[in-house]
């Protein structure tokens, strides 16, 4: 088990959004014993005040931090996203601040897959609608606007990790797959990448939609996407409620232009379970409303709470930082013995200089660097012999440029 300078029982994790106890017991068996968790998201003023003194926190993809909330985490080491998205974070902001951001970049994959599929499959037999009218008392048999999945036409726009999943599980279904990307992709099986969005709303039966929150991806789909899809056809988000123009589909869905849909996140949403849901949507039988659990299974929580977890426990015990999100990457081995200096600093010509005359000044031999740049952000580690470093930390926190720095042992 790595060794901090700062004692574990003064390092302090805050989890919040109900991450999933996985997370608690990697940390919990790396020795560290300040965790708090709260089951909700928390407003930008209660996080300002919740994360003064929190040296890591865990989030998922409801809690917004904000340059504004990083400028109050004076203590903040790394933030962990308990899920795939990390545009609910200001990742330049943290990166200033010398604050690592990790996520769980594939652990629901899965999840998500399954359920855009399943909600294809009960759309096009328009059971969201007569199981509500069937709950009202009604008694909707009919065949008709009921159909089979096999041979419609599944429209993937954004053909990355989910995306290409569903692609091979619908083929499986005995449907035909075009997918729309910004980047060129191998098409997986017989699907076909689309020249143009146009041409994919043109084609598909059923559109879904598996694009991270970009200001490019922002409304994405409107009242003119909306009116280039076939009649009938049918419209999933399980992406970013920010995709998705809400009052357009409710719409669409209102003058029958599309036959249903089915929205897993919605521009405003609540902060946690006891808050109330408001949408356009409501009301309307033929859409599936999800609260936002795409990516909500045991089996994905569990995983993405100990991968996680586990990518701030080696930061905090060893300073690996390999695939944060927006932090240069280094891998690092154990260091025992030694004492390891970790310096975040701007990005500037001279600093690596400055950091190796502190360690000549003071006649330190160096066991092993590695540094890494990543935009305005250079992260240096130095081992070096136990015993020298409290007095090279001292001066290392004074190098023009420095961000942060702290000591492993
Ligand atoms: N509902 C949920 O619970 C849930 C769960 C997991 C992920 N998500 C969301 O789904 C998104 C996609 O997840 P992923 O793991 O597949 O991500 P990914 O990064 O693997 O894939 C995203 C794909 O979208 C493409 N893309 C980007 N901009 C585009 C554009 N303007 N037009 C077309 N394609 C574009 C990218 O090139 C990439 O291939 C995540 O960013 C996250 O926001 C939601
Ligand atoms: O980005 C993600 O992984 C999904 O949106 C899931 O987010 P959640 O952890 O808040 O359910």
């Amino acid at each position: 088990m790595g060794k901090t300078s700062l004692d574990k029982s003064k390092i302090k994790f805050l989890l919040l959004e109900g991450i999933h106890p996985s997370a608690l017991e990697v940390l919990r068996a790396a020795g560290y014993s300040q965790i708090e968790t709260i089951p909700k998201a928390l407003g930008p003023e209660e996080l300002k005040e919740q994360i003064a003194d929190v040296h890591f926190l865990g989030i998922r993809s409801t809690t917004h931090l904000s340059a504004d909330v990083f400028a109050q985490a004076h203590k903040l080491v790394a933030v962990g996203c308990f899920c795939i998205g990390t545009n609910q974070v200001d990742l330049d902001a943290a990166r200033e601040r010398g604050i690592a951001v990790f996520n769980a970049p594939y652990s629901n994959t899965r999840s998500v897959a399954e359920l855009v599929l399943a909600e294809a499959i009960l759309l096009l037999r328009g059971v969201p609608e007569k199981n509500a009218v069937a709950h009202r008392g009604g008694w909707l048999k009919s065949a008709a606007n009921s159909y089979e999945i096999r041979g419609k036409t599944l429209g993937i726009v954004g053909y990355g990790s989910i995306g290409t999943q569903l692609s091979v599980l619908a083929e499986g279904l005995g449907m035909r797959v075009v997918f729309h990307d910004v980047v060129a992709k191998l098409p997986l099986g017989n699907a076909r990448q689309a020249r143009s969005l146009p041409e994919l709303l043109a084609a598909s039966d059923i559109v879904t939609l598996h694009v991270p929150e970009l200001p490019s991806t922002k409304w994405m789909i409107g009242p003119r996407e909306i009116a280039a899809m076939k009649p009938g056809a049918i419209l999933l988000n399980a992406s970013r409620g920010t995709v998705v123009e809400i009052d357009a589909l409710a719409d669409a869905i209102r003058s029958k232009k599309l036959l249903g849909a089915a929205i897993d996140v919605f521009p405003t949403e609540p902060r946690g379970n006891k808050d109330e849901f408001q949408s356009p949507l409501r009301g309307l039988d033929n859409v599936i409303l999800t609260p936002h659990i795409g990516g909500s299974t045991m089996e994905a929580q569990a995983n993405i709470g100990q991968e996680v977890a586990e990518k701030l426990v080696k930061y905090s015990d060893n300073g690996t930082t390999v695939s944060s999100v927006n932090f240069p990457e280094v891998s690092l081995p154990a260091h025992p013995g030694k004492h390891r200096l970790l310096h975040i600093h701007r990005n500037v010509p001279g600093v690596l200089t400055q950091i190796n005359k502190v360690f000549s000044d003071l006649q330190i031999n160096i066991a092993a660097q590695y540094l890494q740049t990543s935009g305005d952000v250079g992260y240096v580690v130095t081992d070096v012999d136990a015993g020298s470093s409290e007095q090279a930390q001292e001066l290392l926190a004074q190098v023009p440029g420095t961000i942060r720095s702290r000591v492993l042992f």
